[in-house]
């Protein structure tokens, strides 16, 4: 794959998340590992349902612009941060949905998905009958502090061991989601994106009840 195979990846990805509603406004990130390590990322502050080639830009494994005149998503350390830590990975995706804005909100460290169906979209789970432990951080506009806290947790659920899922929510902010390609990156993220959005269903339902 070349830098421009990965523009157009990229591209179609953030087509397919705006028609999904998960990148409003300038919202959300995408980056390609591109086969000598480098990574076509997003540069900041475009739409990402409407990108042209011009808006995907290189950087190095440390998110080192290859053009100093161009700025990278201003979240790229933390898709540097996945591609360092787990080597197959070829695709990152961020989104700010409703569901997951709402639930990383409600909820304390962590969100356990479990009993459906859709867990069989992630790595290692043949079946519903599985829990699924998404990590939620606290929002940090210091973005490499943000990623040296992701580590801490992954470092941790990793001697605790607890299955790293390959995700993670920023409070009141979004959703990170990462795999080989970008075709089973989405359909993680589509997979992590139903599931939220059945929890934030449940919760509402049962506030409703209590009411
Ligand atoms: C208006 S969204 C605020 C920034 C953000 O969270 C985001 O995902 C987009 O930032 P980028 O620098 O990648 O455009
Ligand atoms: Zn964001």
């Amino acid at each position: 794959m070349d830098e421009t195979e990965a523009a157009g990846i990229i591209i179609r990805a953030g087509q397919r998340m705006d028609r999904l509603g998960w990148v409003p406004a300038t919202a959300g990130n995408i980056s390609v590992r591109l086969p000598d390590g480098r990574i076509a990322i997003t540069r900041s502050g475009g739409h990402k349902g409407f990108l042209t080639t011009t808006d995907v830009m290189v950087v190095d494994a440390e998110g080192r612009p290859e053009d100093p005149a161009l700025r990278s998503s201003a979240e790229t350390l933390l898709h540097c941060g996945a591609y360092r830590r787990f080597p197959t990975t070829g695709a990152v995706v961020h989104g700010h949905s409703i569901a997951n804005t709402v639930l990383s909100r409600l909820s304390g460290d962590e969100i356990l998905l479990s009993g459906y169906e859709l867990l069989k979209a992630f790595p290692g789970l043949p079946t519903h009958e599985a829990t699924v432990e998404l990590p939620v951080f606290n929002n940090d506009q210091d973005i490499a502090r943000l990623q040296r806290r992701v580590e801490l947790r992954w470092n941790d659920m990793a001697e605790n061991g607890t299955a790293i899922p390959p995700g993670y929510l920023i409070r009141g902010h979004g959703i990170y989601v990462w795999a080989p390609s970008m075709d089973v990156a989405l359909a993680r993220l589509e997979g992590l994106e139903f599931m939220l959005a059945c929890e934030l269903a449940t919760a509402q339902a049962r506030e409703g009840d209590v009411g």
